[in-house]
């Protein structure tokens, strides 16, 4: 079996909170351990449960960024993230890495990584709605906030888009990502 790119892809995960970003990616790299997953810094809790990621306090995050610990980083939902600089590492010998980015960075994603395929996840907003309550990491009035940005466009330029619909199963989702990302070679 040859070894796998020097650089993989990056595979960056999108979409409306509650779409089910987090839900896809582990459910992806459990079908393939070759897809690999990027963990996120956060000023979150780690308690907060979810996605799993390292959750530090606003001043250690501004020391980590300031330091150089992360080849990208951004702000939402009055939250603080941080993709650390071992991703370069973690795209050695991967099928492809995927990370769950924000809309509003995948401009400069495209840039820094050069490999770049977008997975735009989408839902009907009843399903949105339903699963962030079903969720139950945010009160009613931060998941009120999160809905209003379901819509926010993709940035202009992308090179490659896959958008696939993940108001069914998750396997069904699983499934049609992975047949999507054949004809691009991943
Ligand atoms: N296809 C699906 N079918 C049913 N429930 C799902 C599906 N995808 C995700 N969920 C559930 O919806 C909620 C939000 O999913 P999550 O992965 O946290 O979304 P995101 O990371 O996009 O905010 C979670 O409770 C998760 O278990
Ligand atoms: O600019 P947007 O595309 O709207 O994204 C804003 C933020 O929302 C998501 O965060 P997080 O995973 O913490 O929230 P979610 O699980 O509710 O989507 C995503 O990873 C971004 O950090």
């Amino acid at each position: 079996m040859s070894e796998g790119p020097i650089k993989a892809p990056v595979i960056a995960v999108v979409g409306p909170s509650g779409v089910g970003k987090d839900s896809v990616m582990a459910a992806l790299a459990a079908r393939d351990p070759r897809l690999r997953l990027q963990r996120r810094v956060i000023t979150r809790p780690e308690e907060a449960g979810g996605e799993v990621f390292t959750g530090v306090t606003p001043e250690t995050f501004a020391r980590m960024a300031a330091a150089g610990a992360f080849a990208l980083h951004w702000q939402a939902h009055g939250l603080s993230y941080g993709i650390p600089v071992e991703i370069y590492d973690l795209r050695r010998g991967a099928r492809a890495v995927l990370v769950n980015l924000s809309r509003a960075v995948l401009g400069v994603a495209q840039g820094l990584f050069g490999d770049l395929i977008v997975l735009s996840l989408t839902a009907d907003s009843d399903v949105l709605a339903d699963r962030l309550a079903g969720r139950g990491r945010e009160d009613a009035g931060d998941r009120a906030r999160r809905l209003q940005r379901a819509s926010a466009p993709l940035p202009e330029g992308l090179r490659r888009v896959i958008e696939v619909d993940n108001s069914g199963p998750l396997a069904t989702t699983v499934e049609t990502v992975l047949t999507r990302l054949q004809p691009e070679s991943v």
